[in-house]
Formats: C-alpha cells, sequence, structure tokens
C-alpha cells in the first residue's frame, strides 16, 4: 500500500545568511491510508512546520515529501493546489469568517469544487453540520457559538469534501475536556466513514487514546512507535 505521506531525508531551515537556522533534522515517516496519528512534542519543537510542509502550504527544501503521490519538492504551485484541495485544515483558532454563518462558513470549502452541483453541495453542508451536531445552529453566526460548537463548524468544513487528508494543529487547545474529547470523537467517526487518513498535533494527552499511532517531535527530530494509550494499557 502507498503511504499518504511519505517522508525521506527531510530537513528545513528558516532564515538566509549567518540567521539561517535548521529546524528540522533528516526526518523519516510514513503515513498510510486511514491511520490516525498523532504528533506530540514540546513548543517550538517544529510540528507545525513540518505539518505546513505536508499541508503544501510552505515549500519543502532537501530531501523527499512526498504526499497523495505527489513530490512536493521542487513541485509547481498548481501541483500544490491541488494537495490543497484534496486536504481538509483544522486549526487552533479556528479561521471561521466572523461574518458569516456556519452554513456559509462551511459552504466555502464546496465553491473549491466547481464539479458538485450547488443542490448538492448545499445538501451535503447541511448534513456535515448535522453529523457534528449542529443542525440545529445551521444559520447562527461565529459569535453566537461557543467555542467547542465553533471547532465543531471547522471541522464540518474540513471534512465536507471528502478529503483524501486532514492536517489539524491543535484543534483541542482551547476547550474543555468534554468539548475536546467530542470533538475529536467526531474526527475520528467521520474520518472512519470516508476513509481519510488525519495527522493531528496536540499537546493534550487526554485525546491521546484516538490514535493509532503516536509520533514525538523533539528539537526538529522526529521519534516513532511510541505505544499508543491503549497498548499501554495491556
Ligand atoms: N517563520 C519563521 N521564521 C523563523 N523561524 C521560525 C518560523 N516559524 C517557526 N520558526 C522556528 O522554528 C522552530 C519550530 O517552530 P514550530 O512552530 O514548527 O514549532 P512547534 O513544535 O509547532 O511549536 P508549538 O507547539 O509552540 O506550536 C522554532 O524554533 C521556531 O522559533
Amino acid at each position: 500500500m502507498e503511504p499518504v505521506i511519505d517522508i525521506q531525508g527531510l530537513n528545513h531551515y528558516f532564515g538566509t545568511g549567518r540567521l539561517r537556522k535548521q529546524v528540522l533534522f533528516q526526518l523519516e515517516a510514513q503515513i498510510y491510508p486511514g491511520e490516525i496519528v498523532i504528533m506530540t512534542g514540546p513548543s517550538g519543537s517544529g510540528k507545525t512546520t513540518l505539518l505546513t510542509l505536508i499541508g503544501a502550504l510552505r515549500s519543502a527544501q532537501e530531501g523527499s515529501l512526498r504526499v497523495l503521490g505527489q513530490e512536493l519538492r521542487h513541485s509547481t504551485t498548481s501541483q500544490q493546489l491541488a494537495i490543497r484541495r484534496q486536504t481538509g485544515y483544522i486549526f487552533q483558532a479556528n479561521n471561521l469568517l466572523h461574518s458569516l454563518t456556519a452554513r456559509q462558513n462551511v459552504m466555502m470549502t464546496m465553491d473549491l469544487q466547481p464539479d458538485i452541483p450547488a443542490p448538492s453541495a448545499e445538501k451535503r453542508v447541511t448534513e456535515m453540520l448535522t453529523a457534528v451536531g449542529l443542525g440545529e445552529h445551521l444559520d447562527y453566526l461565529p459569535h453566537h457559538l461557543s467555542g467547542g460548537q465553533k471547532q465543531r463548524v471547522a471541522i464540518a468544513r474540513a471534512l465536507v469534501g471528502h478529503p483524501k487528508l486532514v492536517l489539524a494543529d491543535e484543534p483541542t487547545a482551547a476547550l474543555d475536556k468534554q468539548s475536546g474529547r467530542d470533538v475529536v470523537e467526531i474526527m475520528r467517526k467521520l474520518a472512519q466513514e470516508q476513509g481519510c487518513t488525519i495527522l493531528l498535533v496536540t499537546h493534550d494527552n487526554r485525546i491521546l487514546d484516538v490514535a493509532d499511532r503516536l509520533i514525538q517531535m523533539e528539537d526538529g527530530r522526529l521519534f516513532q512507535n511510541l505505544p499508543t494509550t491503549a497498548e499501554m494499557e495491556h
């Protein structure tokens, strides 16, 4: 089976000249279809940098990074756009547009998929918001929703286009224990139904058990094959 994410000898640097600083060192990792992988690690260790490289939101500089079969090093803008279209992003700050309702925020993703006719797109948006428990809040603006509800809109927005890959950066950081739990359970359930792969960065120990596999970043180096919480309990 071909990995969804295939990282080999990946290095990354910020800055130029004397200020050039290496932040990722010889990373190696393969993540396969349908896997839920959680990446942990101290602040500043390079997790967000790696996530944005995988999501084609910044350019790979050295080594190899293949995502959904596409080599991202030396890739063209249109190849990067193709990866972004197949990827759902969920960030700590949910990045909802404040003047748009929950429904309109999610609909924006469907606008990137011109091959889906408008009535079907609208139906999918309603179904997705209902699936995350917001069927009664379709026309609410973000400031009338709680933190957990806003994050659920962000999940609906990330998943409504049926992405092959979901990248989530601290999706539960701003949430209380129960809302955080609900949010990852919804992600897991929807991802299983759609068969997509999830790579999730978190400091939140309370959600580690949703992972099939844990990886850890420390000082720009990746450590793999850590036991999951479920395995540790056996
Ligand atoms: N745009 C940038 N320019 C220069 N240095 C940067 C830039 N972005 C990140 N860095 C540096 O790269 C390193 C890795 O940062 P990164 O944000 O990837 O860490 P992180 O593990 O995601 O941290 P956190 O858990 O706090 O979000 C840090 O030393 C950071 O200061």
